[in-house]
């Protein structure tokens, strides 16, 4: 693939309009009627702070407890931002569509379930087409990265921005940054047309590389100033997205007219508020084949047992759902429900029972279940990988060799035991069709909210309806699964394992949930209970 090295600068500061004194953007009598919080930052700390929240949240209140947090826009820091009418208007496919913008006034609503009295909550800006644009097709040049894991879909999401800036808005300058972050300042730059990517979206992984670490926003900044970069679309986890954020603000500091979004990725489903993330679909069905590999398995040996390690580090959406959807698992381990192995009520004795029932099992275990008791039986480890992430210790083996060792110790029967870690060949699968879907739509809607000028915020659909989110709700905390919740209790009643959980823990988590409300009466684990699938 050819390589465009850096060019001249063709984006100039619009203008300094930032007062380090009082952390305040003057240009604030908007016309969309926000206000902004009276939080005040020094510019300096804007730059290099990790913390990814936004120094001015746009809150607006309205009737019945209604309150709309919006995203930044290009006009909160340049003035008379000239807009443009939407090109969009004039291509064919779209012009026929009964109102096909989106009005302004719409939101989105982040809880759907209501009572009569109760307030009407938190909304986010739906996003889709804007009848006015900030960007001219042809003074528009964009430019992806891909950050962090694998996850399928990458390629889709790229796939479809470019077609989306080409075919949509007529944009005909994108390129890619390689091997992520670090390839703003360290790497040549991939031109991106319909044609590259016409195929890519069959192939697993990302054609453009990626990395961890290397996020530096002022370097990173310096290069989309160098090259004349105003649309930035990065793709990644929760630790891009915060990368994502010091970019924004790196970048509002200067006053660059240069939009930024991020597109949400993470295969193991654990960003919150968005319904789920692309890729996770695509790794359940993948999971299947492991499992099915394990269960032939251990079907096929005198008290067979099969183990499968699944992504999930902090959040066992992947085990949870491969685990109900396959129907063949005995028992799924995940990180937010510990588990024991000796005495009763332990997984030891569960094993010999399933065993005796049925002669094999299958157990899955997401990656960062039992972290707790392999560190007590371990030396301690805190080696971190690139990005800052702890590194695990990995359960299957460890899991593997702890139930060798009882039935060992116990001559109680015999029994094989054969240990899969599919890891690496789910994520580098390409994404399955309604994964395919799900990336074009939020491609589509990264395309129009950076179009209309919004910048400084992500993308992802809420209950089904898209909408622009800032950064630092996707950001703080983490989706987990509620195992006092309905979807834990369906699983464990299609296992019959045991809840590893006694009565009194039960009430400690339920606490733990009204202990951990956010300021807007939302809680992390609040966030995660009828997601994915009710
Ligand atoms: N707190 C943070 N602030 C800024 N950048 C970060 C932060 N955490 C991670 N990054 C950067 O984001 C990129 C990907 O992060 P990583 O955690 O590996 O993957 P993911 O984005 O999938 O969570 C890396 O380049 C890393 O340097
Ligand atoms: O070996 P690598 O590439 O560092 O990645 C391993 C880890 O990446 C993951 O797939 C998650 O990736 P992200 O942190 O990018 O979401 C984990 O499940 C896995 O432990
Ligand atoms: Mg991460």
């Amino acid at each position: 693939m050819d390589s465009i090295s850096s060019s001249t600068s063709l984006t100039t500061p619009i203008f300094q309009c930032f007062d380090p004194s009082n952390g305040y953007y003057p240009s604030l009598s908007s016309p969309r009627h926000f206000y902004y919080s009276s939080k005040t930052h020094s510019s300096t700390a804007a730059a290099s702070t990790v913390d990814s929240t936004p120094l001015f949240p746009k809150i607006v209140t309205g009737d019945a407890g209604y309150v709309f947090e919006d995203v930044p826009h290009l006009s909160d820091y340049i003035p008379q931002l000239p807009t443009y009418p939407d090109p969009l208007q004039d291509i064919p496919s779209y012009s026929a569509v009964k109102q096909y913008f989106v009005n302004e006034e719409d939101t989105v609503a982040e809880k759907i379930i209501a009572q009569k009295n109760s307030p009407r909550g938190v909304h986010f800006r739906r996003a889709g087409p804007s009848q006015k644009v900030c960007f001219r097709s042809e003074e528009t040049y964009a430019c992806v990265v891909t950050c962090g894991g694998l996850c399928p879909g990458l390629n889709t999401v790229i796939r479809e921005i470019v077609c989306g800036l080409y075919d949509m808005y007529g944009v005909h300058k994108v390129v890619g940054i390689e091997g992520g972050y670090r390839g703003f300042y360290s790497r040549n730059m991939i031109p991106l047309t319909p044609k590259v990517v016409n195929n890519i979206h069959k192939r697993g992984g990302t054609i453009l590389g990626t990395s961890r670490g290397g996020s530096d926003p002022s370097k990173i900044v310096d290069s989309i100033q160098d090259r004349g970069i105003n649309q930035v679309y990065i793709i990644g986890g929760d630790g891009t997205q915060k990368g994502a954020a010091l970019i924004f603000e790196e970048i509002r500091r200067r006053g660059l007219k240069v939009a930024v979004v991020g597109i949400p990725k993470t295969i193991d489903n654990d960003i919150p508020i968005i319904d789920k993330s692309f890729g996770f679909d695509t790794a359940v069905e993948e999971a299947q084949r492991a499992i099915n590999a394990a269960h032939v398995e251990a079907e096929s040996f005198e008290n067979g047992i099969g183990i499968v390690k699944l992504i999930g580090r902090y959040s066992g959406f992947i085990a949870m759902n491969a685990t109900l959807a396959s129907r063949d698992v005995d028992c799924c381990l995940i990180p937010e429900s510990p588990f024991f192995l000796e005495g009763p009520g332990g997984l030891f004795e569960f094993i010999e029972k399933r065993l005796k029932e049925n002669g094999h099992m299958v157990i899955v275990v997401a990656e960062g279940a039992g972290q707790d008791l392999i560190s007590q039986s371990l030396s301690k480890m805190n080696q971190q990988d690139a990005s800052g992430n702890r590194l695990l210790q990995d359960v299957g083996l460890w899991l593997s060799q702890k139930i060798k060792d009882h039935f060992k110790k116990n001559r109680k029967m015999t029994m094989t035991l054969k240990y899969i870690d599919p890891t690496y060949m789910i994520r580098a699968v390409p994404s399955n069709a309604s994964d395919n879907i799900y990336c074009t739509l939020l491609a589509q809607s990264a395309v129009h909210g950076v179009m209309a000028g919004y910048t400084g915020f992500t993308v992802g659909p809420l209950h089904g309806r898209h909408a622009y989110i800032p950064f630092h709700r996707i950001t703080t905390g983490q989706k987990r699964v509620v195992i006092t919740d309905r979807m834990w209790a369906r699983l464990l009643s299609s296992t019959n394992q045991p809840s590893f959980i006694k009565p009194q823990n039960i009430n400690g988590e339920r606490e733990e949930r009204t202990e951990n409300q956010t300021p807007n009466g939302k809680n992390h684990t609040e966030m995660t209970e009828a997601k994915p699938g009710e």
